[in-house]
């Protein structure tokens, strides 16, 4: 996973963005920290207020973004989620697994729900043909730890008019994300669009494996 070296720094702010009335995300809003040098990883809590599930991921998170799809759990009146990933081989159940049942045993990526709360403890994509095979999607913000890689893009952002966002109000939610550092995008950022690219060129051969 080379790769994951590559994406760290930049998109992260320290100054307090300029309030707005386009409502993104609780922990995007307000701006948000830049990574810990040396930040090695925290636990993952649900919302249960009783034995709540809990999840070690020992590794920090790379590319952090909020994520516009339908699929992404959101905390109350969020419009985006904020999703990450990490290497699975950093992800481990530590309390209260029994609670976990997949969304959607469908889906590419099979997102592990606390039953109780409906919070989203991590995603796995169990196809090791798939492009992204080997990472875990995480949401950093269940963790009361600080230090985690901060969002870096916006991805799937007309997809929030999925969810019944208003489609005239598109280029405000756009240039919301721009001033907060978060370059839009409707699918990835381009690095991760080139990766999978990249794969689907060399299972085609049509760049050499
Ligand atoms: N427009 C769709 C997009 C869904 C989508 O493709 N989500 C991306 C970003 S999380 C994905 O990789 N999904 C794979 C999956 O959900 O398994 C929606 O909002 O439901
Ligand atoms: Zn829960
Ligand atoms: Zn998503």
């Amino acid at each position: 996973m080379s790769f994951i070296s590559n994406i760290f720094g930049g998109g992260s702010s320290n100054a307090a963005p300029a309030p707005s009335n386009v409502k993104i995300h609780p922990k995007i809003d307000n701006g948000f920290p830049q990574a810990r040098a040396g930040f090695s990883g925290g636990t993952l809590t649900c919302h249960c207020a009783t034995n709540p599930v809990k999840i070690k991921v020992a590794a920090q998170s790379a590319h952090n973004h909020a994520c516009g799809c339908t699929k992404c759990w959101k905390p109350t009146g969020a419009v985006f989620s904020q999703i990450a990933v990490v290497s699975r081989d950093a992800v481990s159940v530590t309390a209260n697994g029994d609670k976990l049942q997949i969304v959607d045993p469908a889906a590419a990526i099979q997102r592990y729900a606390c039953k109780d709360c409906g919070v989203h403890m991590y995603g796995r994509i169990e196809n090791a043909e798939h492009p992204l095979y080997g990472l875990d999607f995480i949401h950093t913000e269940l963790s009361s730890e600080s230090g985690w890689s901060p969002p870096e893009f916006a991805a799937f952002v007309s997809s929030i008019i999925e969810s019944g966002y208003p489609p005239a109000k598109m280029d405000a939610v756009r240039a919301r994300l721009s001033d907060l550092g978060l370059q839009p995008y409707d699918a990835l950022s381009p690095p991760i669009m080139d990766l999978i690219a990249t794969h689907a060129a060399k299972k085609s051969g049509a760049l050499a494996a």
